[in-house]
């Protein structure tokens, strides 16, 4: 039974963030509805949602219970719209939206990149658009299963909607914290992100590749990289994890028995995780390379600093999304990295 005084939330995008999210957040008392694609609206009707953790948490929603449609129409009921197509689609929900809800109803882009909240603010002038962040992993194991890979949590610009739903993301196993600082908060979570494309291209799973050293030290040429354009452009990155941001690099070259040691926490991956751009290039959909390290090539060239690593790596994925190569070795990847640091 839920409670009519607090807010309803419609997820659009009901894919692995928002098919995982909003159904913990169900499943602790919120009334949700979820917006979302034909092929995942056909795996809810048949088989309802089954929402699985890494620390065993096992939930099912039966079909009757969920409200899922492909219509846009139905956020127009929500007080509290989560988006979480991916970045893409982000241009096409703000269209879709304008006109359509009333001006107090809360936006949150639950997105990896930069400008997501800022293109969907562009077409709903009149409503607060939030910028949110998720650090963990979710994967679709398929007949709506959605399985959360690793720990981590949620952040969000405040808002009272939200303060009103804190205890509900907190039984849902969802810790979500209202912060000023989500630029920075944006900003911390792309340097992360920057595996995103290394993981897509190694085809293997994220534990197995953070496992190798290689493929750790072509994720630290990029960090390297995105932190010295950073620190030009005057942007200091939130402090995310227990390592200060200006160590990760050297932590993740340390030997493979040194980082097993020293990033126990990086490496508590459920080892079937990975990246969602990985799933994007398994799809065979368009990636998000142009919103992760595609704002590292453009804050650099705003500020007249080089970012060749991260411009090779986008070539790489481009590459990918277009049928080429995905199964690159971390030697590979990091003479591919290297090669475009000394040229001239
Ligand atoms: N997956 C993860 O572990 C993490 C993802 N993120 C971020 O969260 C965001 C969402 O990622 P993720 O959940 O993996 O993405 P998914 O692709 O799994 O989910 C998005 C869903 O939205 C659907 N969709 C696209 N456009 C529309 C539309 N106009 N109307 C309704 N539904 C639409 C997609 O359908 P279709 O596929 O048919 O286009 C898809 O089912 C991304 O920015 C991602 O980077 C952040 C942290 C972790
Ligand atoms: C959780 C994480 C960092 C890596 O899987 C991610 O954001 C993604 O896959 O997009």
């Amino acid at each position: 039974m839920t409670n009519p005084a607090l807010p309803k939330v419609c997820i659009y995008g009901a894919g692995s963030i928002g098919a995982y999210v909003g159904g913990r957040l169900q499943a602790a008392g919120v009334e949700v509805s979820f917006i979302g694609r034909e092929r995942i609206a056909r795996q809810v009707a048949e088989h309802g949602l089954h929402l699985t953790d890494w620390q065993g948490a096992d939930i099912h929603l039966p079909v009757d219970t969920i409200r899922f449609t492909t219509e846009d129409a139905s956020a127009t009921e929500a007080d509290v719209i989560i988006v979480a197509v991916k970045s893409a689609a982000t241009d096409e929900v703000g269209k879709a939206l304008r006109g359509r809800i009333n001006s107090d109803v809360a936006v949150v882009s639950l997105q990896n990149g930069i400008g997501n909240a800022r293109t969907l603010a562009k077409h709903l002038p009149d409503n607060p658009v939030l910028t949110g962040m998720i650090s963990f992993n979710v994967l679709q194991r398929g007949n709506g299963h959605f399985h959360a890979g690793t720990e981590g949590e949620l952040m969000c610009d405040p808002h009272p909607r939200l303060e009103a739903l804190l205890d509900y993301f907190q039984a849902g196993d969802l810790p979500l914290e209202l912060r000023p600082d989500m630029h920075a908060v944006q900003w911390a979570k792309l340097l992360m992100n920057l595996n995103n494309p290394l993981n897509a291209l190694s085809g293997i799973p994220l534990h197995d590749e953070l496992s190798q050293r290689d493929y750790r030290r072509s994720l630290a040429l990029l960090i390297d990289e995105s932190l010295s354009v950073l620190k030009r452009s005057e942007i200091r990155p939130a402090k995310l994890m227990p390592v200060p941001m200006s160590l990760l690099p050297w932590v993740l070259r340390t030997p493979d028995w040194l980082f097993a040691r020293l990033a126990k926490q990086m490496l508590a991956i459920d080892p079937l995780a990975r990246s969602s751009m990985w799933e994007d290039l398994e799809a065979g959909r368009v990636t998000e390379i142009d919103w992760i390290n595609g704002e590292v090539v453009r804050q650099a060239q705003k500020v007249g600093a080089s970012a060749a690593a991260n411009l090779r790596v986008i070539e790489l994925v481009k590459a990918a999304e277009k049928g080429g190569k995905r199964d690159w070795s971390g030697a590979e990847l990091l003479s591919e990295l290297k090669r475009a640091l000394a040229a001239p």
